[in-house]
């Protein structure tokens, strides 16, 4: 995958807020993510969070996590980094993005260390300035990591050492992210407690889980306990794809179908994205 552009890793930007180009949006701004039951627009806010994505093959996490991608690459204040096993979902992206790490363990876990070492400047910053939080205008730039297939890397390819190191890497990336502006959107496609262990999923934000095929599934990607309170991605018809419940922290799981954006339209976002980053 060597052939894939890979800019300088991760610049430090000069600090002061530079302004956006004419169009671009903001990884502050929520994200249109589709309709609820009632027909009103869902969007999530995305900047000091992160997003687990989950359910069945085929049942719809490659095309929301393609929303938020479409998103972040038309804004002008989010740097890409994604890290896709199956390679051809996040492809299209690789123009606009910073790093673009296809079935490669050897890069993952180097790009995943860069972060990790960028991470730890932002948290130094951060004692140093005495905030709890990156914010606009401090020089570094918001980051989204996207993570496509988790189980691809911690259980497929690679030793077993690092597969160990993958899951310590991004453990730690969602974890200290947040507050340093780096989020994360992991999918699974096998919500199992070995892929998704508590001590990481515990600690994203926003949970959607597309249809499951246990009620333990279901619950790995909600949140224990929500399939015996009656929200379980279980009963999800299999005819529905892009269905999806999404439940955000301390909230109660949404049902909602996804925004569905097909390739020719991902091809056009991909264009202007590499427009409105050029002008950036
Ligand atoms: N919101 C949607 N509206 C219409 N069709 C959808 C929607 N979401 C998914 N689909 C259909 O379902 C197919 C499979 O979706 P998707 O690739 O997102 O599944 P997946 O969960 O990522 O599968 P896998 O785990 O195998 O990669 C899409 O190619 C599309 O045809």
């Amino acid at each position: 995958m060597s052939s894939f552009k890979s800019k300088s890793v991760f610049p430090r930007r000069k600090p002061g807020v530079t302004p956006a180009p004419k169009g671009a949006l903001s990884i502050y701004d929520p994200i249109y993510m589709g309709l609820d039951t009632r027909g009103r627009a869902v969007r999530v806010t995305l900047m000091y969070r992160n997003i687990l994505i989950g359910g069945e093959p085929g049942a719809g996490k490659s095309v929301a996590q393609g929303n938020i991608v479409a998103h972040a690459a038309l804004c002008s204040d989010v740097d890409l980094i994604l890290i896709d096993g199956k390679i051809v979902e996040l492809l299209p992206y690789a123009p606009v993005a910073d790093e673009f790490v296809g079935n490669d363990m050897r890069k993952a876990l180097r790009v995943l260390r860069d972060l990790q070492t960028d991470l730890d400047e932002r948290y130094l910053h951060l004692a140093r300035t005495g905030r709890k939080k990156i914010v606009p205008g401090d020089g570094f730039r918001a980051k989204l990591l996207c993570v496509d297939e988790l189980a691809y890397f911690t259980v497929t390819v690679g030793t077993k050492d690092q597969q160990e190191e993958f899951r310590v890497l991004v453990r730690d990336i969602v974890a200290r992210g947040r507050a340093a502006g780096i989020i994360t959107v992991a999918s699974t496609q096998r919500p199992s407690a070995d892929i998704v262990p508590t001590s990481l999923r515990d600690l994203f934000g926003y949970r959607l889980a597309f249809r499951c095929a246990t009620d333990s599934s279901s619950d790995i990607i909600l949140g224990t306990g929500w399939s015996s309170q009656g929200h379980s991605a279980v009963d999800i018809e299999p005819e529905a794809l892009g269905v999806g419940l999404l439940r955000a922290e301390g909230g109660f799981p949404r049902r909602l179908k996804t925004a569905f954006l097909n390739d020719r339209q991902h091809k056009q976002i991909v264009r202007r994205a590499v427009h409105l980053r050029r002008a950036a």
